[in-house]
């Protein structure tokens, strides 16, 4: 089966609405005019909370093909849960995708394994497209443990997820080390944790179900190095952290299959 790519652009905390409409328009614009096929990658951003009502407005008032996410959401869906987000507030924005236990919630919120479930499942209940954030740091990668680590938290929070859920999921392999830090895993080191990532879902599914996943790569993703990291077979597209803030760097991260070539 053939998967269409996924470049996201995970914006962090990094924007205010007025800012997040200009480049959300900067970034249409740009692909505009290289002529985009969204059907061959498809583009999406995440956003912070208090930036969605202004994209949504401009994405439905362009009719602009780019999907928009949040970074976070709760694992209930109302009540006394001050300052958390339900996923039927994201539902109701038109959310299609959210981020699910990136590595600084899970370190600086203490998000564990069962907690990223319950919020995969809440992402579902609402029919919003959870993309599942895993990866180990750099002492676990020094120890070799990269793959055994990923697929622990793969297990954990795919935990009770049904066939028909997992195969709609997006999973982003996000080694802890090379996040933000200009230190991109190898091709090779993608390859070897995102074809694991995929075995496993075969495992805990069937084959089928895991060929159609789309495996995401993040760490420190730019236009220089995405060419090399997505012409891995189990890499299925990017998670964008800072160059995703630039709109043409990220417009050329999208567009990795034709500016290669030229680079
Ligand atoms: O955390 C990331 C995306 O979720 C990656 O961030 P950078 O691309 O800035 O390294």
């Amino acid at each position: 089966m053939a998967r269409t790519p996924l470049m996201a652009g995970n914006w962090k905390m990094n924007l205010d609405h007025h800012e997040a409409t200009h480049l959300v328009q900067k970034l249409a614009w740009t692909l505009k005019d290289a002529k985009h096929d969204y059907s061959t990658v498809e583009v999406a951003v995440l956003v912070p909370f208090t930036d969605i009502r202004s994209v949504q407005t401009l994405v439905d008032a362009d009719k602009l093909e780019l999907a928009y996410g949040a970074q976070d959401v709760s694992a209930h869906t109302s009540g006394a849960y001050t300052g958390e987000i339900s996923p039927v507030m994201l539902a109701k924005l038109g959310v299609r995708y959210v981020a699910v236990g990136h590595s600084e919630r899970r370190e600086l919120h203490g998000e564990d394994d069962a907690l990223c479930a319950a919020k995969v499942r809440s992402a579902f209940g609402q029919g919003i497209t959870p993309i599942l954030c895993v990866g180990e740091g750099l002492d676990v990668r020094k120890a070799g443990n990269q793959v055994a680590h990923t697929l622990a938290q793969v297990d954990g929070a795919l935990e009770g997820l049904s066939a028909e859920q997992a195969a709609t999921i997006v999973i982003a392999y996000e080694p802890v080390w090379a996040i933000g830090t200009g230190e991109v895993a190898t091709p090779e080191d993608a390859q070897e944790v995102c074809g694991a990532i995929r075995a496993r879902l075969a495992e805990l599914y069937d084959a089928e179900l895991a060929e159609g996943v789309r495996v995401l790569y993040g760490g420190s993703v730019k236009s220089g190095n995405v060419a090399s990291i997505m012409a891995q077979p189990d890499v299925d597209g990017a998670l964008v952290g800072g160059a995703s803030l630039d709109a043409e760097e990220f417009a050329k991260i999208v567009r990795f299959q034709s500016h290669e070539v030229g680079l």
